[in-house]
């Protein structure tokens, strides 16, 4: 195929990735999607969804305020990121409100794509190329521009001002079975067979570009725009800076699993894994910002990104705290009289920032959890959609524009610092969202899924089983407790909702509003190592969501169910 490929450039210089997985895991996704599903799921998985899902604040601002303003920059020349997406004929506007009842609030702002791209390749006379990381293309093909630290290698004399095509390099196998990047950063690129990862970026070219820097430029300088990618396989936009405060860009799947919780003004409510807190404001503005939301996360930096975020957005009803979700039940006798209250609870303390590990790395490792749960960890916390840079994530910017100016809100209030909680007694919440740490095999574009195992997947798995032994203690009796992933794992998703039906009998599937996604999986899997896992129940398939990528709705892969607690005795 990759010699195919080299002959023919058409090919070569095209964008048509095949998704590597782990044979185990693609032999066990077969099995539960049926192999020609897997493979349309698989490939829509290396694709960015073809719109941009925009929640808009209502606390601050309207959705139809929102499309003039965004309507707005679209037809101002001098915002690039925005003008990306605007129709050839300049016809039909690619902003509208959502259709689905209930989601008005929520504007969709249209992309296009795949493009077929022009590189002048002729085989005498390739391209001058520029290689990128494949986090650093999957982050451009959600809108982002290419920057420095993202770029591996780069064609010699590659002057400002150069026409170049960008590439990916993936990840290859090992002689040991490993998978890695066998390049050092700087290495030039002769377009010739010879090069380095020739054959392997056949079909990985994401578009065509200007050079913002010479070549000695892009590995000199550390940051800054290396690539004007111009003309792009997915024309989506970057709303980078964009109505800060007023919108959010959120997935869809995520918007409607602060629906499914269904919180009301004035309740209680604990979101357990809630870093960077979209859901967290997502759910408070349903509640119109009146009442209590406790966010916690294990890491005190995401806390301090939940509280950055509710404070540019303007809510008041966030209360966040560093707390381990497998440990957040506590006993009333463990509440030690020297616990500071915050908005009247005694189980959460204010921590000075000296006892929290400045190194989360250090403090994850000392804690002593397995790679399963770490990974879990690391891969949850880019679910967030980023538009906004390279290897950058929104509440990185967001957390450095922190540093620049001074926002009001807890932020300042806390000093910048998380509250550390001891944990919350049993039934003290109305309702409680488990957004769960995961695999993340739900995320869009993905350009690699190697790295999972099917005994990673079942860890992952165990880890969340375990986190909603504490969730369901937390929820009142006749309170609601909403289990959600973003992963087509049913290791995670399936088999964690036929483990919490089976373990509490006084949990039952409630049904949810809106309910756009597809069913969950019936039945059970038998691997060839003799372990057994068991999905819904017929009957149950139809009261979950199951985000299919491959579906219409074009979506992240992304699951929800929703539990009413019953009678607890
Ligand atoms: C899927 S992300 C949550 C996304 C978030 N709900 C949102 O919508 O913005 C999972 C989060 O779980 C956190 N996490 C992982 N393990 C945890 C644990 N044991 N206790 C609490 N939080 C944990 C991670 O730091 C990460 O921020």
């Amino acid at each position: 195929l990759s010699h195919q490929m080299e002959m023919n450039p058409s090919s070569r210089y095209s964008y048509d990735p095949v998704l590597r997985w782990d044979p185990e895991v693609e032999d066990y996704f077969n099995k539960a999607y049926g192999p020609d599903h897997f493979a349309r799921i698989s490939k829509a998985l290396t694709r960015p969804s073809s719109y941009s899902c925009i929640r808009v604040n209502t606390v601050k601002a309207t959705s139809d305020a929102v499309i003039e303003k965004l309507t707005k920059i679209l037809n101002d020349d001098s915002e690039d990121g925005l003008k990306l997406v605007q129709q050839p004929d300049g016809s039909s506007s690619p902003i509208s409100k959502c259709q689905i009842p209930g989601l008005e609030y929520v504007v969709l702002v249209n992309g296009s794509g795949p493009h077929r791209i022009e590189y002048g390749s002729e085989l005498e006379n390739p391209p001058k190329e520029v290689l990128v990381s494949r986090k650093c293309a999957e982050a451009v093909l959600r809108g982002a521009q290419v920057y420095v630290p993202g770029v591996l290698a780069c064609t010699a004399h590659v002057e400002k001002g150069d026409a170049v095509a960008v590439c990916v390099a993936m990840e290859q196998p090992g002689d040991d079975g490993d998978w890695s990047v066998n390049m050092t950063r700087g290495t030039t690129l002769q377009g010739l067979p010879s090069d380095p990862f020739y054959c392997e970026r056949s079909g990985l070219y994401i578009g065509m570009g200007t050079a913002m820097l010479s070549r000695a430029g892009m590995f000199r300088v550390s940051h800054g725009v290396a690539v004007d990618l111009n003309n792009r396989v997915f024309r989506l936009p970057s709303f980078h800076n964009v109505l800060e405060g007023e919108i959010f860009l959120q997935n869809l799947p995520s918007i409607v699993a602060a629906h499914a919780l269904d919180p009301q003004r004035g309740e209680r409510v604990l979101d357990m894994c809630a870093a960077p807190g979209g859901k967290t404001t997502a759910i408070a503005i349903l509640m119109n910002d009146e009442g209590e939301i406790v966010a916690a996360d294990r890491s005190h930096n995401k806390v301090l990104d939940v509280q950055r975020l509710s404070a540019e957005m303007g809510l008041t009803c966030i209360t966040t705290c560093k707390l381990d979700a497998l440990k957040s039940v506590c006993l009333p006798s463990t509440l030690s009289d020297s616990t500071t209250s915050v908005n009247g609870d005694s189980s959460v303390s204010l921590t000075s920032h000296s006892e929290v590990p400045s190194n989360e790395g250090i403090a994850s490792d000392a804690s002593g959890r397995s790679e399963a749960e770490k990974s879990c960890e690391e891969n949850a916390s880019t679910e967030q959609p980023n538009n906004g840079g390279d290897n950058v994530s929104q509440s990185e910017i967001r957390k450095n524009k922190g540093r620049l100016k001074n926002g009001r809100g807890r932020t300042q209030s806390q000093g910048g610092r998380a509250g550390k909680s001891k944990g919350f007694p049993p039934n003290s919440f109305d309702r409680v969202l488990l957004d769960a740490p995961c695999s993340a095999l739900g995320l869009r574009p993905r350009l690699f899924a190697g790295l999972e195992t099917v005994i990673s997947l079942r860890n992952h798995g165990r880890y969340q089983r375990k986190m909603f032994d504490q969730a369901v203690q937390l929820v009142r009796v006749g309170g609601v407790l909403v289990y959600s992933t973003c992963t087509i794992n049913p290791s995670e998703n399936e088999t964690v909702v036929r483990y919490a039906l089976d373990k509490y009998k006084f949990l039952s599937l409630a049904t949810q509003h809106p309910r756009i996604g597809g069913p969950g999986l019936v039945g059970r899997c038998e691997f060839p190592d003799g372990y057994v896992e068991e999905w819904l129940k017929p009957g149950e398939e139809e009261m979950v969501q199951k985000f299919d990528p491959s579906s219409e709705l074009d979506t992240i892969g992304f699951f929800i169910a929703k539990f009413s607690v019953g009678p607890k005795d």
